[in-house]
């Protein structure tokens, strides 16, 4: 079971002290959500952010999530900014496409993922699995922090889990206490939590009480 904080919600003038507190905290990676204000209606961050989160945490695992179809113009920038791993959107471009720009990060040196939308089909995983590092199930809608966890998600998370084998099924949006054991239930074991770590109670007491949930 992993926790990867999303800093999308976080104070964006105090990101590293918040970073840090998590790390504090035991959390070895974190997701960072990239926005173009197009694939979804919100702006987020750019490459410096992911470029600048690298050098000044060496030892934490950089994971984009990238919410634009301009992969061609995109992916090349978050690969040369250090990213780990890099999970774009099945829906960013055609599907005859996909498994190019799987090979595209792999052949970078960058750990690849797809993520899906939740209107997506599950089954359009099946081709793809042999080039996938990591699946994302998008449990709302992508565009904004804050959401509340879809009631559809752990049917998709438990299709997906049965497809999938051994690649980790990572799930994000409106995870909290509740919906992380609903989630884990079902067959994630990579949990994205935005504002259930930065906009509560201290940093370090949501990490240690989601860990608690998902180590019962
Ligand atoms: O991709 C995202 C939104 O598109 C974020 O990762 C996600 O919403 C995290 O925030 P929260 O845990 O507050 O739902
Ligand atoms: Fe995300």
């Amino acid at each position: 079971m992993l926790i990867a904080p999303s800093i999308l919600n976080a104070d964006n003038l105090n990101l590293a002290k918040e970073i840090a507190a998590a790390k504090e905290a035991g959390i070895t990676r974190f997701h960072l959500d990239i926005m173009d204000g197009h694939f979804v209606p919100n702006l987020s961050f750019g490459p410096q952010l992911v470029q600048d989160f690298k050098k000044q945490f060496p030892d934490l695992e950089a994971e984009v999530h990238l919410m634009s179809s301009n992969l061609r113009g995109m992916l090349p920038d978050f690969v040369k900014a250090g990213a780990d791993l890099i999970e774009f959107h099945y829906e960013a471009d055609y599907a005859n496409q996909i498994p190019g720009w799987l090979d595209y990060l792999h052949d970078s040196g960058v750990k690849a993922g797809i993520v899906l939308n939740p209107d997506t089909e599950i089954r359009v995983l099946k081709p793809l699995l042999p080039k996938l590092d990591q699946i994302l199930i998008m449990t709302v809608y992508p565009g904004f922090g804050g959401q509340k966890f879809m009631e559809v998600a752990p049917s998709r998370i438990k299709a997906a889990k049965d497809l999938a084998g051994e690649i980790p099924i990572e799930v994000d949006g409106g995870i909290n206490a509740e919906t992380a054991k609903l989630a884990k239930e079902a067959g994630a074991t990579v949990f994205v939590a935005g504002s259930y770590i930065f906009s509560q109670k201290a940093i370090d007491q949501q990490v240690a009480e989601l860990k608690r949930i998902l180590e019962e």
